[in-house]
């Protein structure tokens, strides 16, 4: 079993207490290196998520919103608290999810820099009046919070996910009712632990765990709670547009990827090279903005080939607490035998190993080598689906027209990246690409300064830079006659 001081109450939060489950039950939580049980955790019953929105209720305050800088105090303290103790937070969200430790502090660096943001551009929630007087009126734009907003978040950034939104909400001054996954749920516990100390007026963060059917049921059909902020799969968020249409609820949404990564003849291939690595191979390829189609020019494959092997051959796969890991396991059976299906469907319709391990040699264990495959279609599961793991799949193409095409061949519109040394090519290939994120020459993701979020069926929505900050308010327009 895990211990740590961050782990002193294995219990929900409600109204500013720790709140053991109503119901008595349980799920255990495991390190997917070692296969153990670490902690067990509540699985709180309805009861327990009606309490949590009736404390975030309390804790709403409309006629007498909390001063803008008391707001801005919040965050601040949050971040602050969050840099105290980002060795303790990444030690725990290792153990839980296993992303390399380095990986895991680094990701608590990044959720500080959400607060931080808010914290630094909060002053664009102030009202403010319009200069022009339409008919004999001045008006006043108000940002109201928008109420109790309910936060689910995934298991592949068990911090860095509750910070893009919790920030947002803070900063609006809205209460939440928090539902971490249930593969990660220690880091939220350990996130509470250091708020508890923070003075937030109780109800303000509200944890709840257990059952999705039962968190999300309470959260779609409560008429207190306006606002679902969600990251997840396409299927859930589908789930839940029709399950709070009812009652017309706003939705921020960031849902599935399937990004493609262009290589163009003109691009510098060790650069490319390069940056596939970090950006294929970071949560071991678990994220929503990983490289998942690679489409190189065929005039440089083979050189490209070449380049990503030979870097994937050097990375080493194991428990992410030992140093020098590169990529940790896979989060669960689910997830390795998904990676493991793509891998036998691409090679069994005509793809070629350039890297990685046979799939009957891959052993027990959650530990997925970085596999790299040439020669792939749209065909294949990989092509069409998001991997979600660290397999490298590489088609071809010849035309800007035709990779434009191809990179859009998908519901999905999250992430891109495009690597060429022309830059007018870049800005046409950008515009063409019907995605939120296009990296030009680069694998980086979202930032706490930049709107980060889908097109299509990516989602609805944007998180980080101001686009993200004014998320969880509501314009509110006063006009007064004179
Ligand atoms: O998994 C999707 C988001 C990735 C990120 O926040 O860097």
């Amino acid at each position: 079993m895990i211990e740590s001081p961050l782990l002193q109450n294995l219990t929900g939060y409600i109204g500013g207490r720790w709140t053991d489950s109503a119901g008595g039950s349980t799920f255990d939580v495991y390190n997917p290196a070692t296969g153990e049980v670490i902690a067990k955790v509540p699985s709180m019953p309805e009861q327990d998520i009606l309490d949590a929105v009736e404390a975030g209720k309390q804790a709403l305050r409309l006629t007498n919103p909390y001063p803008l800088e008391t707001r801005r105090k919040w965050l601040e303290d949050i971040r602050d608290a969050l840099k105290d103790n980002r060795e303790e937070i990444g030690r725990i969200l290792c153990m839980e999810h296993g992303k390399p430790w380095k990986e895991g502090q680094g990701e608590v660096d990044y959720a500080a820099g959400f607060f931080d943001y808010c914290a630094r551009h909060i002053q664009a929630l102030d009202a403010h009046t319009i200069p022009e007087k339409p008919k004999d009126c001045t008006w006043t734009v108000h940002y109201r919070p928008i109420g109790v907003t309910g936060l689910i978040v995934p298991w592949n950034f068990p911090i860095g996910m509750i910070a893009k939104k919790l920030s947002a909400a803070l900063a609006a001054g809205c209460p939440s009712v928090i539902k971490p996954a249930s593969e990660t749920p220690l880091t939220m516990i350990a996130f509470f632990s250091i708020m508890d100390k923070l003075g937030l007026p109780d109800g303000m963060v509200n944890l709840v765990m257990g059952k999705a059917s039962v968190i999300g049921k309470v959260l779609c059909e409560h008429k207190d709670v306006p606002m679902l902020s969600f990251t997840g799969s396409t299927e859930v968020g589908r789930k839940l547009i029709v399950d709070t249409a009812e009652q017309v609820k706003k939705l921020s949404l960031e849902l599935g990827g399937n990004a493609p990564y262009i290589v163009f003849d003109d691009a510098d291939l060790d650069a490319a090279a390069d940056n596939l690595i970090a950006n294929k191979f970071r949560g071991g390829g678990q994220t929503c903005v990983c490289a998942n189609r690679i489409f190189v020019h065929e005039k440089v494959a083979d050189a490209f080939g070449e380049k990503l092997a030979e870097r994937v051959n050097k990375m080493t796969v194991g428990d992410g607490m030992n140093d020098g890991v590169d990529i940790g396991p896979l989060v669960n059976k689910a997830g390795f035998d998904k990676v493991k299906r793509h891998l036998e469907d691409a090679l069994a319709k005509g793809g070629k190993l350039v890297a990685g391990k046979q799939p009957d040699e891959l052993g027990e264990g959650l530990f997925f080598p970085p596999t790299v495959v040439q020669g792939v279609d749209r065909n294949m599961a990989c092509y069409q689906e998001e991997t979600f793991g660290p397999l490298v799949p590489m088609a071809l193409f010849r035309t800007e027209e035709e990779v434009i095409e191809a990179g859009n061949d998908t519901e999905f519109g999250l992430a891109s990246y495009v690597f060429t040394a022309d830059a007018e090519r870049a800005q046409r290939v950008a515009a063409g690409l019907r995605f939120g994120h296009v990296g030009w020459n680069t694998g980086t993701g979202p930032t706490p300064e930049a709107p980060f979020g889908g097109m299509k069926a990516s989602g609805i929505g944007r998180e980080g830079g101001l686009e993200g900050l004014f998320e969880f308010v509501e314009a509110q327009t006063v006009p007064r006659g004179f």
